[in-house]
């Protein structure tokens, strides 16, 4: 299969504006670790999305599946989550920033391309659901590629493992069809990661240059961040900034956050400074 033209040009120009884009992260769970139940009413879930758009969020990634890797639970059907997704996906695309399907299902990500999302976000890097891979080349859209592990061996050099994992996925993509420059790579903070190895992976981000592919981070509210200085989720926001500034310093071009404004303000404010060295 030909490989298709990439990436639009909507995210060609945001990735190649002088800061990191902004991604505000819309979840319509009972369950997510850190905002659980806030969004899930879809009126609730539009006046999120335009909050976080009024604050400048460049794309929201909505997900209807908490990614939370806890062990046992019963996971959600896709009939479930596209039954939080319909009464609300189109209202969002209709706000008119592009919107990322957070989805580890082929099946809900191809609804939500249907209904005008504009990327795929797999959480389980193209790994995981046979259909990702063939569904995104196809549709010929822009795809998030995260590292994730059930678990990593903490003797292993987590940078090494995402790098094969990342070599993985890229394989699977090309033997798809999909263009190298229609992925963005992301390192999957606290994802089958220790504490410690999220904060290396986040130290280390640079080591990603090599793919020569845009990066996106979402520390938002993760628990290495409790690691340091004890927190509940809702109470990390300056770890969460703190992380994304260095992430946006190593390299990050995308950052998912749950705190658009604040967020956006530490960027700009570190750029600034920055500028006057
Ligand atoms: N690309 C990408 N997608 C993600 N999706 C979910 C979460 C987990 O955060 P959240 O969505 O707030 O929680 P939950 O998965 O419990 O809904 N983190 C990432 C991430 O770091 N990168």
């Amino acid at each position: 299969m030909v490989a298709s033209p990439h990436p639009p040009a909507w995210l060609r120009a945001l990735l190649e504006r002088r800061g990191p884009a902004v991604m505000g992260v819309l979840n319509i769970t009972p369950d997510s670790f850190s905002d659980g139940g806030q969004f899930i009413a879809p009126e609730q879930a539009l006046v999120r999305a335009r909050a976080m758009i009024a604050d400048g969020a460049d794309i929201i990634d909505i997900g209807a599946e908490s990614t939370r890797p806890y062990k046992g639970a019963k996971p959600v059907t896709a009939d479930e989550e596209l039954a939080r997704l319909k009464p609300v996906l189109a209202a969002v695309v209709a706000l008119g920033v592009p919107v990322s399907i957070d989805s580890m299902k082929s099946e809900v990500v191809a609804w939500a391309l249907d209904q005008g999302a504009a990327i795929a976000n797999d959480v389980w890097g193209l790994q995981r659901d046979a259909g990702m891979a063939a569904l995104v080349a196809a549709r010929n859209v822009p795809v998030v590629v995260m590292h994730n592990r059930d678990s990593v061996d903490p003797a292993l050099d987590i940078m090494q493992d995402m790098a094969a994992f990342f070599d993985r996925s890229l394989d699977i993509a090309a033997k798809a069809g999909i263009a190298r420059d229609g992925i963005v790579l992301d390192p999957g903070i606290g994802f089958g990661k220790t504490p410690e190895q999220s904060m290396t992976a986040l130290a280390r981000l640079d080591e990603l240059a090599a793919f020569d592919l845009p990066i996106l981070v979402g520390a938002s509210r993760k628990r290495f961040i409790a690691s340091v200085s004890p927190s509940e989720p809702q109470d990390r926001l300056g770890g969460s900034i703190a992380a994304h500034v260095i992430a946006a310093q190593r390299g990050a071009r995308i950052i998912r956050t749950h705190d658009v404004a604040a967020t956006l303000q530490a960027l700009r404010v570190t750029e600034a400074i920055e500028s006057k060295r």
